[in-house]
């Protein structure tokens, strides 16, 4: 398997946010996690990309026990996340917030900076065209030059992609990759995360979009109250009882 987690759980004092999960993901796939608010979906992630320790269980990467691995060395190893709100500098260019963005990953260090050696010219070199082209992948090479506080919401999920592309991942999870864009712009999204898996990538994403959903996942996961309660085909998942009951509902699904 390209990444599973085994028993993954975790506790925040007496809140269990995460409760043995087990999930599998396959390479080239879309994945997609569902459930309600509170559900633990972004805890998941945070678990994934070692932001948070799990209380236990294990994180498998390629075969890899990455489970407790400082969150740049995930990284390093291909495995890149976005989060819900991404944090920009408004006043800068969108190319700019993506330099960098990517530089904070690059190896040169404070003397390189002040004797300005040959390796810290060749990084920023590498940086620059590294976001120039993973601006054009997520369609925004005509927003290059645009402050990035005047972008649209929609623009700003696109950087969100670029940021994770610029990485270099073999698998990216997307947290609500498309919340507060319009249909539209959706599918403009779902079109993006097609051409990522096209290019080689595979994707896990959080999304209450459910139509989109149903549309663009391979698989989906769902989480209630920390727990795995159905895991299967967005066809398995539309016909789920138990899923329709703690989250769906009647009108959800038409
Ligand atoms: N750092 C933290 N400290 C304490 N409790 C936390 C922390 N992070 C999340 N929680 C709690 O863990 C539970 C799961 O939260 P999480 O954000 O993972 O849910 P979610 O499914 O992503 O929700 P949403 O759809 O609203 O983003 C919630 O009850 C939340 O309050």
């Amino acid at each position: 398997m390209f990444l599973e987690t085994k028993n993954l759980t975790k506790k925040f004092g007496g809140l269990v946010a995460v409760n043995d999960v087990d999930f599998s993901i396959e390479k080239g796939k879309i994945n997609a996690i569902i459930g309600p608010n509170g559900a633990g979906k972004s805890t998941f992630f945070n678990l994934i990309s070692g932001f948070h320790p799990p209380s236990s269980g294990q994180v498998i990467f390629k075969g890899k026990d990455i489970t407790r691995l400082p969150s740049n060395k995930i990284a390093e190893l291909g495995v890149a996340r976005t989060f819900q709100t991404t944090n920009l500098f408004d006043q800068a260019t969108v190319l700019d917030n993506v330099i960098v963005g990517h530089r904070l990953r690059t190896k040169s260090n404070l003397v390189d900076a002040i004797f300005r050696t040959k390796r810290l010219k060749a990084e920023e070199k590498q940086c620059r065209e590294k976001a120039i082209e993973v601006l054009e992948f997520v369609g925004l090479t005509s927003a290059a030059y645009k402050l990035a506080g005047s972008m649209s919401q929609e623009e700003k999920k696109r950087v969100a992609f670029a940021l994770a592309l610029a990485t270099d991942p073999e698998i990216v999870f997307l947290d609500e990759p498309a919340a507060g864009v319009n249909p539209d712009e959706t599918e403009g999204l779902a079109a993006l995360m097609e051409k990522m898996v096209s290019a080689g990538i595979t994707v896990c994403l959080i999304e209450h979009k459910m139509q989109m959903i149903m549309k663009l996942a391979d698989k989906i996961m769902v989480l209630n109250y920390g727990e795995k309660i159905a895991e299967g085909t967005p066809k398995e998942i539309r016909n789920n009882e138990m899923v329709i009951k703690a989250y769906l509902g009647g009108s959800a699904i038409a």
